[in-house]
């Protein structure tokens, strides 16, 4: 279990981020209070760019970005341990050969001295029924299986905070239904990106980006709503 943050909060006071010369995020204020929390927008508005301010992998040209008491600027190296990322493409994130090797690595991460990290390895896959895979080779598992061993990773590091940035690409529906009942587990904060919905319907909120500014914010049957309609009624334009 992670444990609880005092300030349990991600807060952004006008943020403003510039990638190749041009405004991605603009004055962006934000509070994200609640557990689970969806982004939508199309695409480059600036959902994932947003999400890597939150564990330092990319810093705000303007304004400030706390989470959970720690300022973006100020405790960037402590950052990753408070935000776990989980990415859509999983060989991105996995960089040792066996899954036990991964998991390890996470621990290691963690703090734990490398010995009892590698000790811990298999009890850490067994807590998610997966302890036959430690010795597994990674390139030998499907797309959802390395997604489950990315997650297994960033969990065993008991961040307060989990960012998924479109994980469900890649992944067929009966392995994406799994993944969306294991988060609807996690003790953590969620932060999901997803093209897919339907993801969001339990969700607590839904902020709409749109060209790096909050195009609408509240409850997800509202917003999706409402983006659905503005899919629908550009979708009879043809690209410029
Ligand atoms: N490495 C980069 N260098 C320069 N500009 C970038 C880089 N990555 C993204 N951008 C620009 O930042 C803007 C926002 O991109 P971002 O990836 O945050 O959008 P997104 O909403 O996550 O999009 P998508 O749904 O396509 O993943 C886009 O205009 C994009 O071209």
């Amino acid at each position: 279990m992670p444990s609880p943050s005092p300030d349990p909060l991600i807060r952004l006071d006008k943020v403003t981020l510039r990638r190749g010369g041009r405004v991605v995020l603009d004055a962006l204020s934000l509070e994200l209070a609640e557990k689970r929390i969806g982004l939508i927008g199309t695409n480059g508005s600036g959902k994932s760019s947003l999400v890597r301010l939150f564990n330092g992998l990319l810093s705000a040209d303007e304004g400030r970005v706390v989470v959970h008491g720690l300022d973006a600027t100020d405790k960037a190296a402590e950052l990753p341990r408070k935000v776990g990322f989980i990415f859509q493409n999983p060989d991105h994130q996995i960089i040792f050969p066996t899954v036990a090797e991964e998991v390890a690595f996470s621990l290691e991460q963690a703090g734990r001295p490398r010995r009892e990290a590698a000790r811990e390895a298999v009890p850490a896959l067994a807590r998610f029924g997966r302890a036959h895979w430690a010795e597994r080779p990674v390139h030998t598992l499907s797309e959802g299986e390395k997604q489950l061993v990315c997650i297994i990773a960033v969990l065993v590091m008991e961040p307060a905070v989990l960012v998924f940035d479109e994980p469900f690409s890649s992944l067929d529906l009966p392995t994406r239904r799994r993944l969306e009942a294991l988060i609807a587990t996690l003790p953590q904060q969620v932060v999901m990106i997803a093209h897919e919905l339907d993801a969001f319907a339990a969700y607590d909120r839904v902020i709409w980006l749109d060209e790096g500014r909050v195009r609408m914010d509240g409850p997800p049957d509202a917003v999706v709503g409402a983006y659905r309609a503005f899919a629908e009624a550009v979708s009879a334009e043809p690209f410029a």
